[in-house]
């Protein structure tokens, strides 16, 4: 979607059911299409048009008129306003977010999957919830960018507008010791910047190659966190599960699905820092085999020393992109006889058909996906599901309250 600041035409829509990216679908008087963010299902809303293509509308609310049941005082109202990416769902009740997150799931995996797919999911968890871990905020991360008047922004949702703020919910207060808000930080207009505030270190900022504390002053690119009774050092710049809940839930639900595994040779794709690596070498035993796959050179450098200070100096940890190339060089289910695993947590773009087509190739007896986009899972399964492979666990977690991110955890074994 790209802005149109130029459209403003403002219009009444009743809105019906809610789609993916925390919008609702509503009709323009013309019968087109509208994606609009801040609305609910079922209200009458006034609708700021924002950008218009061929067959949709974006739009806005810029007023209630019948409001729904399940609507509450935004909470963070300056982000709302400007339409900034982050926190979508401010204006829905927790308990209607998670509602609204199962439709959007569920809706995936019947347009975007099969009919075949959701049949499988409903007979293995016929009444699957979206699981909470509560709405209390958790964010450990949080980005910004530095305007031309050297203040932290933010971008409106799908442009590359910006807008200041001076203010951001959902953060743990370590976040605060960082004083984001309330001093110029000193960085360059159009500075990327990452506010971290890990679970075993101090606070910092994270501006490029370099790290800051919460004085601006230089210090050590690497930051400290410990799941459940696992350290963790990694740098500051790198992916970590943002919500302080998340790593550890993630894990134990990782284990928890892909059973007894001891002795099982694993591949572990999109492995990041080792977060579920140092989980899974546990898991594996002495007996089982672990090699790990990652993109990123300083995660994949943080991953070889977290395993090794763990007691599996023996993980192979290879720097790569994963794609169907990769995983056909690799050698895999020859060397142990108890079983064969791959773990697999994409980005958001998810494996895609072709990579997801080479994981099943190599035959593994189960295979563990981790999608934190329900099109891009409701895909990748699909395409496992048609590879003979049927579904034996299937969770969806909501470990980003007040937006429209959600996790799905499914794990799959051979036919
Ligand atoms: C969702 S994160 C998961 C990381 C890890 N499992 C964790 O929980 O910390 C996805 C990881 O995939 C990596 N990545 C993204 N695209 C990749 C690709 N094509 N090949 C290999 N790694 C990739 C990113 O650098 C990131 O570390």
């Amino acid at each position: 979607m790209s802005a149109n600041s130029s459209a403003k035409a403002v219009e009444t829509v009743e809105i019906g059911g809610v789609a993916h990216g925390g919008f609702c679908v509503g009709r323009l008087a013309s019968g087109k299409v509208a994606m609009i963010r801040g609305a609910l299902p079922g209200e009458r809303v006034r609708v700021e048009i924002t950008s218009e293509r061929s067959k949709v509308a974006y739009g806005r609310v810029v007023e209630v008129i019948e409001a729904s049941a399940d609507r509450v005082p935004e909470i963070w109202p300056e982000g709302a306003a400007r339409d900034i990416g982050g926190v979508e769902l401010g204006h829905v009740s927790y308990p209607a977010q998670l509602r609204w997150k199962r439709e959007v799931l569920a809706e995936a995996l019947r347009r975007n999957g099969s009919a075949e797919l959701e049949a499988m999911v409903s007979a293995v968890i016929p009444d699957w919830e979206v699981e909470s871990l509560g709405d209390k905020p958790g964010r450990t991360r949080v980005s910004f960018i530095i305007d031309d008047q050297g203040r932290p922004a933010m971008s409106e949702a799908g442009s590359h507008q910006v807008h200041a703020i001076k203010s951001f919910p959902l953060t743990v207060p370590g976040i605060d010791e960082l004083r984001l808000f309330e001093r110029p930080l000193g960085f360059a207009p159009g500075t990327r910047v990452k506010a971290v505030a890990p679970s075993a270190s101090a606070p910092v900022l994270a501006v490029g190659g370099e790290v800051y504390n919460a004085d601006l002053i230089p210090t050590t690119p690497r930051v400290r966190e410990v799941v459940e009774d696992a350290k963790f050092r990694i740098f500051a710049s790198s992916f970590w599960q943002t919500d302080y809940r998340a790593p550890a839930t993630l894990s134990a639900a990782l284990l928890a699905g892909i059973g007894e595994v001891h002795g099982f040779e694993t591949l572990e794709l999109y492995s990041g820092s080792g977060l579920f690596s140092v989980f899974l070498g546990r898991a594996l035993g002495k007996e089982g085999r672990l090699t790990t796959v990652e993109g990123s050179g300083p995660a994949v450098k943080s991953a070889a020393y977290n395993l090794e200070h763990a007691g599996f100096g023996g993980v192979k940890t290879l720097r790569g992109n994963v794609d169907a190339r990769l995983l056909n060089s690799l050698e895999f289910g020859e060397r142990v006889s108890a079983g064969t695993l791959v773990v697999a947590d994409p980005p958001r773009t998810g494996l895609g058909e072709k990579t997801a087509k080479a994981i099943c190739e190599k035959e593994p007896f189960r295979i563990a996906l981790l999608s934190c986009d329900p099109v891009s899972a409701a895909r990748d399964l699909e395409a496992i599901r048609k590879e003979g492979y049927v579904l034996k666990t299937f969770r969806a977690f909501d470990l980003f309250p007040y937006t429209f991110h959600m996790e799905a955890l499914a794990v799959l074994e051979k036919n």
